[in-house]
């Protein structure tokens, strides 16, 4: 039997709770579908979903005052930087002030969501180990995160010991006296080596280009507190970077000094990795930089430079793909990890599809997010609509274009945006949105004559 509803949220990570929030506040009905039992995604601590890649240690690396948002302060007692612990606090806190626990169903997996030839979205759903069922809404809001699907790396040879992904990671306890090699300098690969390499004997950590590793305080502030908005804002590109790399220079220093290759595109060319464990590390001589690591041989690892070391664990902290696993392929190509979208929130083609929190900002994701999820909800409400097709077609051409001009060339930069010049980007959009044709939503007609399309 199919029931008549309007929206469909997936996910009750910080993305979902924001959107499902902002969709009650204009009145539109919906639902909200959660795997595991819990709202907070990814800062669910060994999360039942078994999506969450938080290691016990994990603290945030965006302060409080930025991650939060706008209407739901982190409370003032909270550190600089929370512990995932108290930043799962915060969510559930969020979820049940504005009372929007009661439309999430939990444990629930989305199995499938499919176009109709109405226009309208049919998603089958599994709770538990219930019977599907299968639903009809005029509208699908993506926010199933994108890091969850591990992200594997091909190297030649064969390894005997234990190879894992940092997703797996938790505890530094099973390492006790051993050799461990951790690929990748993001912020996952920093945050294990600089554990691991308390408790294990050996620490290499492998990087193939470096990064312009950033400590969590510049010149005594949160380095989110450092650069005014209105530098980020209103400096042009270069002169913001300069500065930046001066701030550096000054309160890190140069990479080399640590051991660190230097990379060869500058500071805001990459995703931030944030430690400032890294540099106490390194200089306790407790980690050994590697340069990328080449090939596999049974109880050793080669490196790019020659070096070969035994090693009992390999953990690969490469990163996450994107992946829709509920959407059909060709609705949404992810197959070099980018995507395709309108503000990197509507779909080009299915303007009733939306997707929120895929982005990866230089700053934090929940008030983007929010902002994002406010735009939807008024087009939802049919408070709201969106440009022409062509304007939408060269919008997308042009973030693609700005994309690969900036950044390194990685399948990790492919959803990366500017903290503040998103915000205003959205919140522009939604001042423009209120002036266009309000969004047109198929309507709700039960019928059993819809086919998927
Ligand atoms: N404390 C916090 O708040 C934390 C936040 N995070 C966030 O989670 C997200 C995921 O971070 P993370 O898990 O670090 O993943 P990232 O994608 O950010 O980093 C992956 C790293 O692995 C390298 N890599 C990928 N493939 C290969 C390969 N085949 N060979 C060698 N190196 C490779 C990348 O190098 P290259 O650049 O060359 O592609 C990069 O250094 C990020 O948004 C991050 O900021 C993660 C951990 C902690």
């Amino acid at each position: 039997m199919s029931i008549l509803k309007r929206v469909c949220v997936i996910g009750a990570g910080s993305s979902g709770i924001v959107a499902a929030k902002s969709l009650q506040q204009q009145g539109v009905p919906f639902d909200c579908f959660e795997l595991g039992s819990g709202v907070g995604g990814v800062w669910r601590y060994d999360n039942d979903s078994g999506l969450s890649p938080a290691y016990r240690s994990l603290h945030i690396n965006t302060s409080r005052q930025r991650m939060c948002f706008s209407d739901f302060p982190m409370p003032a007692d909270y550190p600089d930087f929370p512990h995932h612990s108290l930043i799962l606090r915060y969510f559930e806190n969020y979820v049940d002030h504005f009372d929007i626990r009661r439309n999430i169903r939990f444990r629930t997996r989305v199995e499938s969501v499919r176009p109709l030839v109405d226009g309208c979205w049919e998603v089958t759903t599994r709770q538990g180990e219930s019977p599907s069922i299968t639903t009809r809404y005029q509208a699908v809001i993506v926010a199933n995160g994108h890091h969850w699907k591990p992200r594997w790396p091909n190297f030649a040879g064969e390894f005997r010991g234990r190879v894992m992904h940092s997703h797996e990671y938790r505890t530094p306890d099973d390492y006790q006296g051993q050799r461990v090699v951790v690929v990748g300098i993001g912020n996952s690969g920093c945050d294990i080596a600089c554990e691991l390499s308390r408790a294990a004997d050996r620490v290499f950590l492998s990087t193939r280009r470096g990064a312009h590793v950033i400590p969590k305080y510049l010149l005594g502030k949160p380095l989110d507190h450092l650069a005014p908005s209105w530098m980020w804002r209103y400096l042009p590109f270069r002169v913001f970077q300069r500065l930046f790399e001066a701030a550096l220079r000054i309160s890190r220093g140069k990479l080399k000094r640590y051991g660190l290759p230097q990379p060869e595109h500058r500071i805001l060319e990459e995703h931030p990795t944030i430690s400032s464990d890294l540099f106490n590390q390194l200089g306790h001589g407790e980690i050994s930089i590697k340069p990328q690591l080449t090939r596999l041989d049974h109880d050793h690892v080669e490196f790019s430079d020659g070096s070969r070391e035994q090693v009992d664990t390999i953990i690969y902290a490469t990163g996450y793909d994107i992946a829709f696993p509920f959407l059909r392929q060709d609705l949404l190509d992810t197959s070099d990890n980018s995507v395709r979208l309108y503000r990197r929130v509507v779909h080009p083609n299915y303007h009733n599809l939306f997707f929120v929190g895929l982005i990866q900002p230089w700053g934090a994701i929940m008030p983007l997010a929010e902002e994002q999820s406010l735009w939807v909800a008024e087009m939802l409400a049919g408070a709201s609509g969106l440009p022409a097709q062509a304007v939408m077609d060269q919008e997308m051409d042009d973030y693609a274009r700005k994309l690969q001009k900036r950044y390194a060339s990685s399948p990790r930069h492919t959803i990366q945006v500017d903290f503040y010049a998103y915000l205003d980007e959205i919140r522009k959009e939604r001042r423009l949105g209120r002036r266009y044709p309000a969004l047109r939503l198929p309507k709700l007609i039960d019928s059993d004559a819809a086919r998927a399309a």
